[in-house]
C-alpha cells in the first residue's frame, strides 16, 4: 500500500527563472532558519528554501511514484534557464527512507535555489520572485549558544548494542550471511533550539570534503556518494572499512593497519561488489579500482573506492531515470549487508529502532535528470516537536571477526562528527 501526501504548484509557481549572479555567495550563509535545504561540498553545490511543491511517499513503488510526480511537475513549468548546467533550472531535493517501502521519503521543490559550480553562481526562483529580493532577504546568522547538551541512549544502551553485534557475528559465523551493518541512535537535548544553519556551517568547516546536506530536518555531512549522474556519466564513492584517528605516529600506524587489514578489505569488497552488481545492467562501461584508497576525515579514516561508469541508452526515454538507478543500487552493502535480504531482515530483528531516513539516499536532481545522491550518514534528525532535541545515528559493518567493543568505539567516533557541530 502506498501512502502519498502531496502539495502541488498552483499557476503562480509555474514560472521558473535561473539568473547568473555577479558575485559568488557563500551558499550556507544564505539559508533561513526554517526549511533549510542543502547539498554543499567545498563551497559548491546547491542550497534551497521555501516549498513550491512537496511529496511524501512510502510503499513498494515509492521511488517510481516520486519519479512520475517530478516528471509531471517539471513538464508543467515555464522555464527560463540560459545557464543550462547540472542544478540550474528546476531542482528537486530528496531524502529517501532507508527502506522506501516502509518508511516515508520526502521530496521538496524549493521556491529559491542558489547554486555554485566551477566558480559560477546562480539563483533559481519559482513564481516570479526577483532574485535580488530573495538574496537580500537572507538574514545574517548570529550563532546561538546551545547551553548544556544532555545525551541519552536511543533504542539500545551500549551494552545491549554490543550484545546485538555479538549475536550478528554468531549468525555470520553460522553461515547465514556475510555482512550486516548495525546502527544505533543517540538522543541529544540542548538548552536552546538547534539552528540548522549553525550546525551546517560547522559541519562544512570541519568536513570540507564531505557533502553537507539538509532535507526536512535531517542534517549531516556525509563522506559517501551513492550515485552522481551528469549526462550519461555515473560515479559513486563507496566506503566501508573504518579506523579511528590517533595522535602523531599512532595515526600513521592506524592508517597503515586499515589499508593492510584483511577483515576491512573483505568488508569493503562486499560494498563495492554490491554497487557494481546493481549498476552493471544499466551501464555500457563500469570501472571499479582494483585496490581501495584511504579517505581521511577529521574523526575517522575509511577505505574508499571511486567507481565510474557510462549509462546505457540515450535521451530521457531511452535510459533509466536517476531515481530508478538510485532505487536499484540502494541499499548497498555499505549500509545494509550481504546478501541484502538476509542483512535487511537481521537489521529489522536486531537493531530495535526505525532508521527513518538515516542511511537512505539524500541529494537532489534536476529536470534534465542530472543529480547527486549521497548516503545520509554522520547525521541527525531534528525533532519536529521539540526544536532543542535531535536524534543522532551511527552504524558499522559487522563481518566475521568483528569485535563488539571496537564496533561500539567506531559508532562513537562517527557520532563525534555531529557532536562536534553541536558543541561548536
Ligand atoms: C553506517 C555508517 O557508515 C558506513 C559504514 C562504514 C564501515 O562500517 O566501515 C563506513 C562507511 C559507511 O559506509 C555510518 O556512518 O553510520
Amino acid at each position: 500500500m502506498t501512502a502519498a501526501a502531496v502539495t502541488s504548484p498552483g499557476a503562480r509557481t509555474r514560472a521558473v527563472t535561473t539568473t547568473v549572479l555577479d558575485g559568488v555567495p557563500a551558499l550556507l550563509d544564505l539559508l533561513p532558519a526554517a526549511g533549510a535545504l542543502s547539498w554543499v561540498r567545498r563551497g559548491e553545490g546547491l542550497v534551497g528554501w521555501g516549498e513550491a511543491a512537496r511529496l511524501e511517499v512510502s510503499g513498494p513503488r515509492a521511488l517510481a511514484e516520486a519519479a512520475a510526480w517530478w516528471a509531471d511537475h517539471s513538464a508543467g513549468l515555464d522555464v527560463d534557464d540560459t545557464l543550462d548546467v547540472p542544478g540550474s533550472g528546476p531542482v528537486l531535493f530528496a531524502s529517501i527512507a532507508f527502506d522506501p517501502a516502509a518508511g516515508t521519503s520526502v521530496f521538496v521543490v524549493p521556491e529559491v535555489v542558489v547554486g555554485r559550480r566551477d566558480g559560477v553562481a546562480w539563483v533559481t526562483t519559482t513564481g516570479g520572485a526577483d532574485p535580488a529580493d530573495v538574496l537580500a532577504a537572507s538574514p545574517a546568522l548570529v550563532p546561538a549558544p546551545l547551553g548544556r547538551l544532555r545525551y541519552a541512549d536511543g533504542a539500545l544502551d551500549p551494552a545491549s548494542w554490543c550484545a546485538t553485534v555479538d549475536a550478528a557475528v554468531q549468525r555470520i559465523t553460522a553461515g547465514d550471511l556475510a555482512k550486516v551493518v548495525l546502527a544505533r541512535d543517540l538522543l541529544v537535548t540542548a538548552d536552546a533550539p538547534l539552528d540548522p544553519r549553525d550546525l551546517l556551517g560547522r559541519l562544512a568547516a570541519r568536513f570540507p570534503g564531505c557533502w553537507t546536506f539538509a532535507v526536512d530536518g535531517l542534517l549531516g555531512a556525509t563522506p559517501e556518494l551513492l550515485l552522481r549522474r551528469t549526462g550519461r556519466e555515473l560515479s559513486s564513492r563507496v566506503l566501508a572499512g573504518t579506523a579511528p584517528r590517533g595522535a602523531g605516529a599512532e595515526d600513521d600506524r592506524l592508517a597503515a593497519a586499515l589499508l593492510g587489514s584483511a577483515k576491512d578489505r573483505a568488508e569493503h569488497a562486499l560494498a563495492v561488489d554490491s554497487l557494481v552488481a546493481a549498476l552493471e545492467p544499466y551501464c555500457t562501461t563500469l570501472t571499479a579500482p582494483a585496490e581501495p584508497e584511504l579517505l581521511t576525515l577529521a574523526n575517522v579514516r575509511h577505505l574508499a573506492s571511486d567507481v565510474t561508469g557510462v549509462q546505457r541508452g540515450t535521451g530521457a526515454r531511452g535510459r533509466a531515470g536517476l531515481l530508478e538507478l538510485v532505487g536499484a543500487v540502494h541499499p548497498t552493502a555499505a549500509v545494509c549487508g550481504t546478501p541484502t535480504d538476509a542483512a535487511a531482515a537481521l537489521i529489522g530483528e536486531l537493531e530495535g529502532m526505525d532508521r527513518g531516513r538515516y542511511a537512505g539516499p539524500v541529494g537532489w536532481l534536476d529536470a534534465r535528470g542530472d543529480g547527486e545522491f549521497g548516503l545520509a550518514l554522520r547525521c541527525a534528525q531534528l525533532s519536529d516537536d521539540d526544536p532543542a532535541t535531535a536524534r543522532l545515528f551511527a552504524g558499522c559493518g559487522i563481518v566475521a571477526g568483528s569485535e563488539p567493543a571496537a564496533e561500539l568505539a567506531e559508532t562513537q567516533a562517527k557520532f563525534a562528527a555531529f557532536q562536534a557541530a553541536l558543541e561548536g
